[in-house]
């Protein structure tokens, strides 16, 4: 018997409690808790290893929460998977595509299997995929491969969207397009869901962000909401020696209430807060009196990198 939505919170696209998976002895995903609203872009952003894929990979119903409990359109993605499926759309990382199959002859075969599919040349054309038609799958280049498991997680009208790093690998122009398209099903109502790495791109297309790390939430929020925090500027130093051991410590207590400080390596600390006038004044006073030569010295508008930084001490790229 298919779960019935009994909780408000059933109301949401993805409503995930209490998440735990392991892999022998290695956590993935460590007692997560997230919601995704329904017409939303739904960013999962985090390092190389943080437990999104897997995370994903429960919610499509490819595993089996081993704590914890996941509602996918308020259904349970093992038991309730064949009154889900035809509801949701998922690009996998790998493609998950037959490797001798020509790439509109696949798009049409998964077409076939859905009753009411969106025009395969329409997303042929939309997705920038007519040069590779005829192309079998294996010769795709990785960016075509990209396109072509969007268009399949596409073709069948889904409520739901679950996409693994959908730009990986992807040219420019078509990241650009990738995302205007992914705008446009969100005009039309649909959900998604995607996991990324790419900051820039859960900034500018994400109505919601949850930044995960080793398996935790450490934060959710609007890429405007993240990025507002504390204080919206941050002042980065680079020096040409390794800074003192105290830095974080000293100039910490110089700015007082002006500014926080995180070291974010040996050479390179980043200040957040009002970061002013008086501000940059205080650190070129502590760079002369602690002998600190700097070497590159930016200051601007606090990103989700800066975000990522405060929250764990460590930069997003590891
Ligand atoms: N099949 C597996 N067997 C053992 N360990 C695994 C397996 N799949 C993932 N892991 C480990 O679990 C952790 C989370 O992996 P996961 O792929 O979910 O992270 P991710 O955030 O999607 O990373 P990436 O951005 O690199 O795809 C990583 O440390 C990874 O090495």
């Amino acid at each position: 018997m298919p779960s019935t939505p009994s909780s408000p919170a059933s109301t949401s696209a993805v409503d995930i409690r209490g998440l735990v998976m392991r892999y022998g002895a290695k956590t993935a995903v460590d007692h997560l808790d997230l919601t995704v609203e329904r017409g939303t872009i739904t960013a999962v952003l985090g390092p190389n290893g943080a437990g999104k894929t897997t995370t994903l990979e429960t919610c499509e119903g490819f595993r089996r929460p081993q704590e914890g409990t996941v509602r996918v359109l308020g259904l349970d993605p093992v038991a309730d998977r064949q009154e889900l499926l035809p509801r949701i759309g998922v690009m996998l990382q790998t493609g998950g595509a037959w490797t001798g199959v020509r790439a509109v002859e696949m798009l049409r075969h998964v077409a076939s299997l859905h009753a009411h599919p969106l025009p395969v040349e329409l997303l042929v054309e939309r997705l920038g995929l007519d040069d590779c038609g005829r192309t079998a799958y294996r010769r795709l280049s990785g960016g075509q491969k990209q396109r072509l498991s969007l268009a399949m997680a596409l073709v069948g009208r889904p409520e739901l969207l679950f996409v693994d790093e959908p730009t990986a690998g992807m040219d420019p122009q078509a990241r650009r397009d990738t995302w205007e398209l992914l705008e446009e099903v969100r005009g039309d109502g649909v959900t998604t869901v995607l996991t990324t790495h790419y900051l820039d791109e859960a900034e500018r297309l994400a109505d919601q962000v949850h930044i995960i790390d080793r398996g935790r939430l450490i934060a959710s929020g609007s890429p405007a909401e993240l990025v507002r925090g504390a204080g919206e500027r941050t002042l980065r130093l680079t020096a040409v020696a390794p800074l003192p051991a105290d830095a974080e410590q000293t100039l910490g207590a110089d700015l007082g209430s002006l500014g926080e400080v995180h070291l974010v390596d040996g050479h390179t600390l980043l200040v957040s807060g009002a970061v002013d006038a008086k501000a940059l004044g205080v650190v070129a006073t502590w760079c002369e009196r602690r002998d600190v030569e700097p070497d590159a010295l930016a200051m601007g508008q606090r990103t989700l990198e800066d975000v990522f930084l405060q929250l764990t001490g460590r930069e997003f790229e590891e």
